[in-house]
C-alpha cells in the first residue's frame, strides 16, 4: 500500500485524541521529510493564551508524549511565538519562519470554527516543496475531520463539557499516572488514604451538584434550567486549569479530575469554583449555589471506590447546609462520615 494511504488508515482507526495525535504528527514526519513534528495545544487561561507541546516525534526517534500531571510546566506564553501569535490573530491556517541557520518551521492551526486548540508545527531542513505542501495540507484536514468527530462523541451536547462515557478513561489515565507517583502501599480496607504527607502533590476528583435545581426547573422551566447548566459548566472551565478535565454526568451533576496539586490547593481551587458560582447573577434565575465533594485519587482504590466516596462526601454536604465543598478524608477523620469498606461502596451513579 503507498505509504500515503497507509497513514491514512492508521490515522482513521483511531478513537483516542493520543493516538491520533501521533498518528497525525508520525504521517507528517515521514511524508514530509522533516526534522522534528510536534503537536501543541493552545490554552486559553484568562484571556491570555499558551502553547504546550503534547506530542512530537524527531527525526529517527519514536513519538514522545507529554501527557504528565506536571505537562502545565510546559506551558509559554503564545507572545513568545510571534509569527503563531500573528496567524491565530488573524484567523489564518499556515505561518512560516525562518530560522538563523535557514530551517523551515510551519506552523498550521487547526481551527475548529473561529477555535483553535491546536496547532502542528514542523520542522524542515530546507524550503517545502509544493508537493510536500500538498500531502501536508492532506493530512491536517483528515486530522482537523477527525479531531471534529472524536469530539463530537466525547461531548455532552448541552454544555460542550465531556461526557459521561469519557470519564471511565480518563480516570483510568489518571489512576495510572498516580500510581507512577504514589510510593505508599494500599491502605487496609476502609480507611482512608493517610499515609502521604498532607501537603503531597496528588489527583483528585470532585463530585458537583446544583443545589435545588428542581425547584428552578419548576419555577423558571426547563429552558432557564437549562442555561444554567451551560453557564455552571462556563464557570466550571474557567475555574478550574486547562490540564484538569471537566465532565457533565448527566443532569445537574457535574465531575471534575485534578492534575497534580496539593489537598490545600485543591481545596482553594474547589472553593474557588463554589464561590464564584454563588457570586454569579444568573439570568432571571438569580443566585444558583453548588454542593461539592471531593477525594483524593489514590491507585490502589477502584474507580467506582474513588467516586463513591467523593459522592459520600457530596451527600453530606447536601444534607447539611449545601453551598459547601467536603473533603471526603477530612469528614472520615472528624467523624462525621464512617469510612466504608471498599467493596462496600460500589453501588453509585
Ligand atoms: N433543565 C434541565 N433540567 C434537568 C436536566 N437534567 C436533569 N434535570 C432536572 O434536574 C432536577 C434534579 O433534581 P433533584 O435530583 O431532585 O435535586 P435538586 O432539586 O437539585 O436538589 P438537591 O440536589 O438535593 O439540592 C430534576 O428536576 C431534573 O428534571 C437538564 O438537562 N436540563
Amino acid at each position: 500500500m503507498d505509504s500515503l494511504l497507509r497513514h491514512m488508515v492508521d490515522m482513521t482507526g483511531h478513537r483516542d485524541h493520543t493516538m491520533l495525535d501521533i498518528s497525525a504528527i508520525s504521517a507528517v514526519q515521514e511524508l514530509a521529510g522533516a526534522l522534528q513534528t510536534r503537536v501543541l495545544a493552545i490554552n486559553t487561561v484568562r484571556g491570555q493564551k499558551f502553547v504546550r507541546p503534547r506530542a512530537m516525534v524527531g527525526a529517527g526517534l519514536p513519538p514522545r508524549l507529554f501527557d504528565q500531571p506536571d505537562s502545565a510546566q510546559l506551558d509559554e506564553p503564545l507572545s513568545g511565538y510571534p509569527e503563531l501569535g500573528a496567524c491565530i490573530a488573524q484567523h489564518e491556517d499556515s505561518v512560516e519562519a525562518i530560522t538563523a541557520d535557514g530551517r523551515r518551521i510551519l506552523w498550521l492551526p487547526i481551527w475548529m470554527g473561529d477555535k483553535v486548540t491546536t496547532c502542528l508545527e514542523i520542522v524542515h531542513p530546507h524550503p517545502y516543496s509544493s508537493d510536500t505542501i500538498h500531502v501536508i495540507g492532506g493530512i491536517v484536514s483528515v486530522y482537523r475531520n477527525f479531531q471534529n468527530l472524536l469530539d463530537y462523541s466525547e461531548r455532552d451536547s448541552l454544555t460542550g463539557l465531556l461526557n459521561r462515557k469519557t470519564f471511565d478513561d480518563q480516570l483510568n489515565k489518571m489512576v495510572q499516572v498516580t500510581a507512577e507517583h504514589e510510593p505508599a502501599p494500599p491502605p487496609l480496607p476502609g480507611q482512608p488514604e493517610r499515609r502521604q504527607h498532607v501537603d503531597s502533590e496528588k489527583q483528585w476528583l470532585a463530585v458537583v451538584d446544583v443545589d435545588h435545581f428542581k425547584a428552578v426547573n419548576d419555577k423558571f422551566g426547563h429552558l432557564y434550567g437549562d442555561e444554567v447548566l451551560i453557564l455552571i459548566a462556563n464557570l466550571l472551565q474557567s475555574s478550574f486549569r486547562a490540564q484538569d478535565r471537566v465532565f457533565r454526568f448527566g443532569g445537574e451533576e457535574f465531575v471534575v479530575l485534578l492534575r497534580s496539586t496539593s489537598l490545600v490547593n485543591a481545596q482553594k481551587i474547589i472553593d474557588r469554583f463554589r464561590t464564584n458560582v454563588e457570586s454569579y447573577e444568573f439570568p432571571q434565575v438569580g443566585r444558583v449555589t453548588v454542593s461539592v465533594g471531593f477525594v483524593g485519587i489514590s491507585a490502589y482504590e477502584s474507580p467506582v471506590n474513588i467516586l463513591g466516596r467523593a459522592d459520600q462526601a457530596l451527600y453530606y454536604a447536601k444534607s447539611n447546609g449545601r453551598n459547601q465543598a467536603c473533603h471526603y478524608d477530612q469528614l472520615v477523620s472528624g467523624g462525621q462520615l464512617q469510612a466504608v469498606a471498599s467493596n462496600a461502596t460500589a453501588e453509585f451513579f
